[in-house]
């Protein structure tokens, strides 16, 4: 991996000689990673945009911006880039109150909204005054929310997708992709329509299933609670999602809702034909379903870090201490703490080095965290 990004810097239009201005509108989960990935870069500011003051104070205080505002004007005026990482729901809103501002020309603006279609097609209703809109979905996250949650490496090895229609001039493309380099996400190009039909079923889907699925299991628990019991262990790891931001998904769906409608009626007729399978005792149509899923699923890419990972995963800045990686894995081992991988993470300027253990198991996950931080490593997710 270290060899496909060696030479990223090198694709910068930024310097110290040739200063850019990236304005960050909701520095939350994704607002908040994009801002670390960004900070701290020769010749970039990054300035973060939040309706309520004490937010921006906070985004300040824990690093993750150079400065912060309230004020929408003083955040666009003379901004290289603007990303707008509000909820879906509030998007549209923010592209017009841009269009009647006097932007910098030439200044991008993107999005980091789950669903594209709606925001590209209306941006592109609009006159931008020399600015350029173009959709973007950097695909990964987690079910956590807010800049609390915000990490350096979220972005890092996942899909980012960018929606350009035939109208963007291509330059523009090519200057918004030199600067998501420094996510070190692989950008993929789409169509906006399309992105939402794919997206739909491989994660608003599964969103959708997994909230149903633990609503159904809260209805049984009321009268008995050894089901929320015994749901501890593969229950609770594969509805993980079911716990993500209501605000955020309830806004995702209803922009979604014509494709969801068509994927929930695909996937109730898929639980009609179990349903028939099971009526019908007919065990080699049940196993054949298994096959068919199963050969599927094995041809799916390799593991990239995305959506709805199955991945556990923590970034420990490590010292640079001979037998540092050694005396970590050690303290796990005798914790009993079952690691499924740990790689030393090329190292940076800004931090010494950095090392991702990852792990099956959410709750191996949480207890190395737990453990890690007692012994006073730095551990962030
Ligand atoms: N959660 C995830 O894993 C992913 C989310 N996205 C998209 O990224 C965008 C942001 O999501 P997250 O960072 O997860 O959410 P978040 O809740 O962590 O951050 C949202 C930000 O928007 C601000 N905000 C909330 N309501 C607002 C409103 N009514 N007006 C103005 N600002 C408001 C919040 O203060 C916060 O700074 C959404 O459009 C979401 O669809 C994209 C990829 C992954
Ligand atoms: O938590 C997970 O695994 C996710 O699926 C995160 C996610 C949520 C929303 C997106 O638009 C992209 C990724």
């Amino acid at each position: 991996m270290s060899g496909e990004f060696s030479d990223f810097t090198d694709f910068t239009d930024f310097s110290e000689k040739n200063p850019i201005k990236i304005a960050i509108f909701g520095v939350g989960l994704i607002g908040g990673s994009l801002a670390l990935c960004f900070k701290g870069k020769p010749g970039v500011r990054v300035v973060g945009h939040s309706v309520n003051p004490a937010s921006t104070e906070k985004y300040v205080a824990r690093g993750v911006v150079d400065s912060a505002t309230t004020s929408l004007e003083e955040a666009a005026k003379d901004a290289d880039f603007i990303f707008l990482c509000v909820p879906v729901g509030r998007l549209e809103e923010y592209v017009d109150e841009l269009s009647r501002m006097p932007l910098k020309p030439g200044c991008i603006i993107t999005d980091v909204g789950s669903t594209k279609a709606s925001v590209v097609r209306h941006a592109d209703k609009l006159s931008l005054r020399g600015a350029v809109f173009i959709g973007g979905h950097p695909m990964a996250g987690s079910e956590r929310s807010g800049v609390e949650a915000a990490s350096l490496h979220l972005l890092e090895n996942a899909y980012y997708v960018l929606t350009p229609t035939d109208k963007t001039p291509p330059e523009y493309v090519g200057k918004l992709e030199r600067l998501l380099r420094n996510t070190r996400a692989h950008i993929v190009k789409t169509d906006a329509v399309q992105h939402d039909d794919i997206v739909g079923a491989i994660s608003h889907l599964p969103h959708m299933i997994a909230v149903a699925l633990v609503n159904q299991i809260a209805g049984y628990n009321e009268s008995n609670d050894l089901y929320m019991r015994l749901a501890a262990g593969g229950f609770r790891d594969i509805t993980r999602i079911a716990s993500s931001d209501p605000t955020i998904w309830r806004d995702i769906l209803l922009n979604n809702r014509e494709v969801m409608l068509k994927l929930v009626q695909d996937w109730q007729e898929g639980m009609d034909q179990f349903a028939d399978l099971l009526r019908s005792e007919d065990g080699d149509g049940i196993a054949e379903q298994f096959r068919t899923a199963g050969d599927f699923r094995s041809q799916l890419p390799e593991r990239r870090k995305g959506m709805i990972t199955s991945l556990y995963e923590c970034y420990v800045n490590v010292p640079d201490h001979p037998g540092i990686i050694g005396k970590i894995a050690t303290e796990l081992g005798h914790a009993k703490i079952n690691l499924s991988n740990l790689r030393i993470i090329e190292s940076r300027e800004d931090v010494p080095g950095v090392l991702r253990l990852s792990f099956h198991q959410s709750d191996d996950l949480d207890r190395a965290t737990a453990l890690l931080k007692s012994l006073n490593y730095d551990v962030h997710a």
